[in-house]
């Protein structure tokens, strides 16, 4: 907790509309709570972020910096692929490094940023996660469909419907459905019910795909926690994984979300990264008294 008040430096920050709050924990440490998190999240009594991203100093060897993530209900988080290309962002046009590749280690990750001569960033993901254990996900008595070498599995919802998900883990849990049409699936309803559902126990990020093309999605994620964001770079990578192994999609793909484009690649591998690319920026920076 903060010796209030404390005024504190942000910067606000979008990564295809996905957005956060940035603070430089590199010179002295921030001890914020959850409470302050929930402060700066807030659209109305703070700044207003999806998430919080707290930049640190590393704590690996051959780590440039460690980063940490923050839902803005204040819950920590273990990966957030939009957040990491404002991060590259962040630390490269501030001079906190002169190098266009960074190394960077979060709560359960170490990830390879590059920043392209475009601007775009592009984030090595490392390897998706298929054991349910790593969502986690529990599969008890539900019999899946199997597609290929993988599967779905039967979700019942509360309001007596039932979606059908492809589960895995980008080091954060994700849930994928397939849709006829984004635009007009009943996510607002859907979204939150797989969410919290009891098979999730810590929860999950729930993503609708609308499959155009093998090289191009529409998709919309309801982010565990946040609710439905304009992109979720996580989502993307997950929903590109899920397409690929169930035969529905190629090794890269173009994702349409409200706030943007972006753009994943996977060459199918259990242990192949997923890469990531898509823009990152700065919106406005500030002091706010916590
Ligand atoms: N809501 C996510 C974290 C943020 C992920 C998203 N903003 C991204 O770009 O990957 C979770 O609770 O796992």
């Amino acid at each position: 907790m903060l010796p209030s008040p404390t005024r504190v430096r942000f910067t606000k920050m979008q990564g295809a509309g996905n957005d956060f709050v940035v603070l430089d924990a590199t010179r002295e440490p921030l001890a914020l709570g959850a409470e302050e998190m929930r402060r700066l999240g807030d659209r109305r009594f703070g700044v207003g972020a999806d998430q919080i991203l707290i930049v640190e100093r590393p704590t690996t060897p051959g780590m440039d910096f460690s980063y940490r993530i923050f839902n803005n209900t204040g819950d920590e988080v273990e990966h957030c692929g939009n957040g990491a290309r404002c991060f590259a962002r962040y630390v490269r046009d501030r001079g906190m490094i002169g190098r266009d590749t960074i190394r960077v280690q979060t709560v359960n990750n170490a990830l390879e940023l590059h920043i392209q001569p475009d601007g775009r960033v592009r984030v090595d993901m490392n390897a998706p996660r298929f054991e349910h254990a790593d969502l986690p996900f529990d599969s008890a008595g539900l019999v899946p469909t199997r597609v290929g070498d993988f599967e779905t599995w039967p979700l019942a919802l509360a309001d007596g419907g039932s979606v059908d998900i492809a589960v895995l883990s980008m080091g954060n849990p994700h849930a994928v459905m397939r849709v006829a049409d984004v635009e007009h699936h009943p996510i607002a309803a859907i979204g939150p019910q797989v969410e919290r559902h009891a098979r999730f126990p810590r929860r999950v990020n729930a993503g609708f795909m609308q499959v155009l093309s093998r090289s191009h999605i529409r998709l919309r994620v309801h982010e565990r926690d946040a609710g439905e964001t304009l992109a979720c770079g996580t989502g993307a990578c997950a929903a590109v994984v899920a397409g690929i192994r169930l035969g529905w999609l190629g090794p890269k793909v173009d994702i349409d979300m409200h706030g943007g484009k972006l753009t994943v690649e996977w060459a199918g591998g259990a242990q192949d990264s997923v890469f990531l690319t898509g823009p990152a920026a700065t919106v406005f920076e500030g002091e706010i008294e916590l």
